[in-house]
């Protein structure tokens, strides 16, 4: 992978209109489970993101045809499929590797992978994942590489020991070709395990309960071929009121499916940034109050993160940034992970008062105009929130390890540039 730079110069307005790429964490399980079916998939909207360039790669060596037919449709025909045993340097380099567990089990009755990657925020544990195959009737060995087996998957009626979105989404692609009806409960219902739930329909599975936390599953049926279209990235939707936000900047985002935005606009309604609605699109107005709302009695107010439907873990970030710029105090609790508010320190060097409780808590003191300066990304959303802050920074920053942001936002710099923004890309080596 190479290493990418970004110099941003700070201090400009933006204007225009911009679009969501598809979700990444939808597109990443969809493109895992079409290899559940031995029928051509149709996939459109799918995002260029290199999260998903590794996975292609992934699946190919699977046996899997899978070829790019638009800039972002793909074309997955997992005809045959060999009993895989997949390179642990493709595993580590993604999160979304484990999904390939119950697409392969469910195929071939054996999969060994190694341990996934994806962003170092913390522990992520997948005790979750290694419980509910294991209830669907698997067996599993654990070392430096994970092998599951299994006989046949058999339905059953689960409880999630946590609301995991990949593992529900293992969960449901193992329950779709389970003999027999599976109930999984205290399952993650994000916007994307509702599309993964939508796609697998579409292939001709029985799924009840799409976007809560009880699915019921009817198993085994005969699944055929689908087109379908990935749903926009409500993080990337956040990411760009974020954006609007700090640069002072009227911005249309367009196609934002809002039906997915209720608490990320009540998030950002704490910090005194309100948008409009307009059909399917958001307006993010550059006259905002950006005053931070005290809760009754004039005490703190608290941003804190859960799963779906609260506010999500992946805009808590952006969230952070925005507060910088606006008037007031709030205390963010960031509760799934316990690394990710240590990117907040690169945001005091840039000037910004913060004060990290602990792992999970950071008090943001607003407003403070932020210096230009050089910065580390260590994972695509605290990336993501340090090119926010030296876009509306003094000076020019530079954003070393900005391939960790293109791991899940699509030609960024480009797509901010036609807004306005300055951001110079540089490949610096290949690693
Ligand atoms: C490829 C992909 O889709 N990645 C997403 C997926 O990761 P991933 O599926 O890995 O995340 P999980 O949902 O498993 O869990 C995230 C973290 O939250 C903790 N946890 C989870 C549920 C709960 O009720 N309490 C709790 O503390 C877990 O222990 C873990 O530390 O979901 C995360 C949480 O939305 C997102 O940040 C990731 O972008
Ligand atoms: C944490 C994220 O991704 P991953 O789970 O793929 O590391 C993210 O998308 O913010």
């Amino acid at each position: 992978m190479s290493a990418v730079q970004y110099i941003v110069e700070g201090g400009q307005r933006l204007q225009g209109t911009i679009r969501p790429a598809g979700n990444k964490n939808a597109a990443l399980p969809i493109v895992a489970a079409a290899l559940i079916t031995d029928q051509p998939v149709q996939l459109h909207n799918v995002p260029r993101i290199r999260d998903i360039e590794t996975l292609v790669e992934l699946i190919r060596t699977t046996g899997a045809d899978c070829e790019w037919n638009g800039e972002n449709s793909l074309r997955i025909h997992a005809r045959e499929v060999r009993a895989a045993d997949l390179d642990p340097a493709m595993c580590v380099r993604i999160r979304a590797s484990i999904l390939l567990a119950a697409p392969l089990l469910a195929r071939c009755g054996t999969v060994t992978l190694s341990p996934p990657g994806g962003d170092v925020i913390g522990r992520r544990r997948l005790d979750t994942h290694f419980h509910v195959l294991q209830a669907l009737g698997a067996t599993y060995e654990l070392g430096a590489r994970f092998r599951f087996d299994t006989p046949g998957l058999v339905g059953a009626d689960v409880f999630l020991d946590e609301p995991s979105v990949t593992a529900t989404e293992n969960a449901l692609v193992a329950a779709v070709a389970a003999k027999g009806r599976t109930i999984l409960r205290n399952a993650a219902s994000e916007p994307h395990v509702q599309d993964l739930a939508r796609f697998l329909v579409a292939l001709g599975a029985r799924i009840e309960g799409i976007g809560s936390n009880v699915y019921t599953i009817e198993g085994g049926l005969p699944l055929g071929g689908a087109t379908h279209e990935i749903g926009p990235d409500h993080i990337e939707v956040g990411s760009f009121i974020g954006l609007a936000a700090v640069t002072r900047s009227t911005l249309r985002i367009e196609r934002a499916g809002v039906e997915h935005l209720r608490s990320t606009l009540m998030g950002f309604e704490k910090l005194g940034i309100s948008c409009q609605i307009d059909g399917d699109d958001l307006i993010v107005p550059a006259e905002q109050s950006r005053q931070m709302q005290n809760d009754l009695g004039g005490h703190v107010a608290k941003l804190e993160d859960q799963p779906w439907p609260a506010f999500p873990a992946d805009t808590m970030s952006i969230a952070i940034v925005a507060a910088t710029q606006c008037e007031g105090m709030i205390l963010f609790h960031e509760k799934m992970f316990e690394s990710r508010l240590y990117f907040t320190d690169k945001l005091v060097g840039m000037g910004a008062r913060i004060v990290l409780c602990d792992p999970h808590r950071a008090i943001v003191s607003g407003p403070t105009q932020l210096r230009g300066g050089t910065v580390e990304s260590p994972d695509i959303r605290a990336g993501m929130a340090m090119l926010l802050a030296a876009l509306c920074a003094d000076g020019t920053s530079v954003i070393n390890n900005a391939q960790q942001i293109e791991r899940g936002y699509e030609r960024i710099e480009s797509r901010l540039g036609a807004l306005g923004a300055r951001i110079k890309r540089v490949v610096l080596s290949a690693q």
